[in-house]
């Protein structure tokens, strides 16, 4: 069994600091994929309302519960509230359904999707006329304090951010009583995102590391000057990339449905890199987005104007 570390979160809970990722997990292969992934050793899962697979997600725990081969407190699963979800008082609605979903009466950890709003309502992607996205101008502290009142009722163990830039992670410390415990951010050796990472940590805020292997992006997966490095280590291109954000102190959740790879990307916990290889990968950074979610730039709260 893969020998998993653990980052303790500024609340004092301990996390697994890699999981696996759903996003795209088609609905009739994700059941069997987190079955393989518990079985094969991972004990953290990231979810989101907008990935419509939550109930799928939650038959792979919870036939792995029923089997005895984890228990409840064993798991670790995060999800995120929905742009639509972000008044005040639909906060809580939005974490109830994503419980029903899951099968859960707890999560562990739950995050703010993105610091902007959507229009409210059942639609993830509230469009007008023309096909844009229709926009809520919510302000993400309202949300917070809904997300802190989840926290204080113990209906989740931590709470936390996802793709917020420095100015607003700074703007939300400002007024919030619960320190977010995580910023989920893409991260890779191309978008190595030092410079939010430093204020983060300086902060106590954690940071987990989304599409490490950039989708699938050849550009990361296909670069020869990663394969190499990774073959001295007799590592894959895809452990490399993994094991660079957890060697920078991050969590990281990669995503599979394919069994072999699941299997490949948890591999990763007995090479480290060198301190010279590791100042190598730290200058490779071409600040490659591949989530950059351009249907959004509009918005006032979009984050990826902003320099870091
Ligand atoms: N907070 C946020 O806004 C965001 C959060 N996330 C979270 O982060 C997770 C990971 O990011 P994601 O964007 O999914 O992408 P990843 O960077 O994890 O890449 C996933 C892609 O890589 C393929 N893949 C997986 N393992 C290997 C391997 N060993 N070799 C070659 N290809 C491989 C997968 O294919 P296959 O499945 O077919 O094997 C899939 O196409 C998401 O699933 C989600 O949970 C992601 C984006 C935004
Ligand atoms: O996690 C994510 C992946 O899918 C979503 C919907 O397209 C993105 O917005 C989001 O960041």
């Amino acid at each position: 069994m893969a020998n998993i570390p653990w980052i303790t979160f500024n609340n004092g809970q301990k996390f697994p600091m890699f999981g696996l990722g759903t996003w795209k997990s088609e609905p009739g292969k994700v059941t069997e994929a987190v079955k393989d992934a518990i079985d094969i050793g991972y004990r953290h899962i990231d979810c989101a309302h907008v990935y419509g697979n939550e109930a799928e997600v939650g038959a792979g725990i919870a036939a792995k519960i029923k089997e005895g081969v984890v228990k409840r407190e064993d798991l670790y699963i995060t999800s995120k509230l929905w742009n639509t979800y972000h008044r005040a008082g639909a906060v809580e609605g939005a974490l109830k359904v994503t419980l029903k979903n899951l099968g859960l009466d707890y999560l562990d950890l739950y995050l703010i999707h993105w610091p902007f709003g959507f229009k409210e309502g059942d639609e993830v992607f509230p469009t007008g006329p023309e096909g844009k996205i229709l926009f809520s101008d919510i302000d993400y502290i309202e949300t917070w304090k809904a997300m802190e009142a989840l926290y204080k009722k113990g209906l989740v163990k931590s709470i936390g951010i996802s793709n917020f830039n420095k100015e607003q992670v700074e703007r939300l410390l400002q007024n919030a009583e619960v320190v977010p415990v995580t910023n989920q951010i893409e991260l890779s050796p191309f978008l190595n995102q030092k410079k939010l990472s430093e204020f983060c940590r300086s902060k106590n805020i954690t940071i987990t590391a989304y599409s490490p292997l950039g989708s699938g992006d050849p550009k990361l997966l296909n670069d020869p000057t990663l394969k190499e490095i990774a073959a001295k280590h007799n590592k894959t291109t895809a452990q490399l990339l993994i094991k660079y954000p957890i060697q920078c102190g991050c969590i990281c959740i990669p995503k599979s449905v394919t069994k072999s790879r699941i299997a490949e990307n948890i591999n990763i916990f007995d090479f480290e890199f060198s301190g010279d290889e590791m100042n190598f990968l730290n200058n490779l950074d071409k600040k490659l987005r591949t989530c950059p979610f351009t249907e959004t730039v509009e918005h006032k709260h979009y984050p990826f104007h902003a320099e870091y």
